[in-house]
């Protein structure tokens, strides 16, 4: 959906900015752009839209070289996200998601029901779209910064740091909205973050810059976690990489047996057979009950924290399906970080067809090197 080819930015201070780049960005799928502050990620998402324009190379969006295309027109067929919502003060939030809309000429009655749509697809009230950007919090500002870059439906959402600024529950909250959101709209978005968690969390891809605008690696989340092409990857992923590999893995396929009976703990269910807490002679401690969708990283947690060493599992309804005990959890944690490794294989590069610079971890590693 997005090409870049050996694209090349250079600010006219002689700062290089982006350094040969060949990236593909699939349609309908969440690539992320990570990497230390300064190396280029800002940059790569604007010449997207041609706020910034390459020096050399091609940029293509849908098979079109964008600067062959008018830029405002461009412009407004990209939704772009950024960390300050970017909302007009002193437009209500309602007639600042109708923006766009009015501009590409719908007219105002259909440009306001469409917004009014937009808010409550991203979890606002209608309330909410009357008062004035000020008067909502960061969180809620973001979310209409996410429903004003969608009101023209575009088919390619960029987005800078959007939940930089908001506390890491809100953060949460938006990160999940968004991989919602994701689900139904199944747009090509490409988005920057700081924060490796995130990164993890919303990426189909992920592409690690050092400074200099050098892509060092581009891979899923797996794979990235599995095999970081280099010393670099590996310390940007940070200490915690296992660890973050079984947040990308389900409980699924964990076996389960009968909850314990006559052991040192009981698990005692109410009368629809729903977990309530463990018990044994003389103490209750309360029961987390993990569901099939839950990762391996909380059912680990969970292993490892709760004295009886059982997960309770439950269907999507709360029912009890059954229990695993910490042995099958960490036996099954080992066997996902042996799976992601031999899956990985050497495909680290940026291309998926292995043609272009960084086709693989050895080209990745040269290029870093370089
Ligand atoms: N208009 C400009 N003129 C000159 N240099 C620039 C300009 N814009 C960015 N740069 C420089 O280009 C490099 C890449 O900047 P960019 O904003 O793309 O990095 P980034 O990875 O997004 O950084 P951050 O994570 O801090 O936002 C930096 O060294 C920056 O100082």
């Amino acid at each position: 959906m997005i090409q870049f080819d050996a694209v090349h930015k250079r600010f006219p201070n002689g700062t290089t900015a982006v350094h040969d780049l060949s990236l593909d960005m699939p349609e309908g799928g969440v690539t992320v752009l990570v990497g230390s502050s300064g190396c280029g990620k800002t940059t790569t998402l604007r010449m997207i839209n041609r706020m910034v324009e390459p020096t050399s190379g091609t940029i293509r969006v849908g098979g079109k070289d964008v600067t062959r295309q008018d830029a405002a027109e461009l412009r407004r067929s990209i939704g772009y996200v950024i960390q300050q919502s970017g909302l007009f003060p002193h437009r209500t939030v309602l007639d600042n998601i109708a923006t766009v809309p009015l501009l590409l000429g719908h007219g105002r009655r259909r440009a306001r029901a469409r917004a009014a749509e937009l808010l409550e697809t991203v979890g606002l009230t209608a309330e909410a779209g009357k008062r004035y950007p000020h008067q909502l919090s960061g969180g809620q500002q973001q979310r209409v910064g996410v429903a004003r870059a969608l009101a023209a439906d575009p088919p390619v959402l960029l987005m800078d740091e959007p939940f930089g600024a908001v506390d890491p529950v809100v953060r949460t909250q938006l990160q999940d909205e968004l991989l919602r959101l994701q689900k139904e709209l199944n747009k090509t978005i490409v988005f920057v973050t700081h924060d490796v968690d995130e990164a993890v969390r919303l990426g189909d891809q992920i592409a690690i810059f050092r400074t200099g605008g050098h892509l060092v690696q581009c891979a899923t989340p797996a794979e990235l976690l599995a095999r970081p092409a280099d010393g670099f990857v590996a310390d940007f992923l940070g200490a915690e990489r296992g660890l973050k590999l079984l947040s990308l893995k389900t409980l699924a396929d964990v076996p389960q047996g009968p909850a314990p009976e006559g052991g040192t703990w009981t698990l005692v269910l109410d009368e629809a057979r729903k977990p309530l807490h463990w018990a044994s002679k003389d103490a209750e401690i309360p029961v987390r009950p993990l569901k099939d969708v839950d990762s391996l990283l909380a059912a680990l947690d969970e292993s490892v924290a709760s004295p009886t060493g059982l997960i309770a599992r439950v269907d999507a309804d709360g029912v009890l399906t059954g229990v695993s005990s910490r042995d099958d959890v960490h036996t099954h944690a080992g066997r996902a970080h042996t799976e992601a490794r031999a899956r990985t294989g050497v495909q680290t590069g940026a291309r998926t067809d292995g043609s272009a610079a960084g086709g693989s971890a050895t080209g990745a590693e040269t290029g870093a090197a370089a």
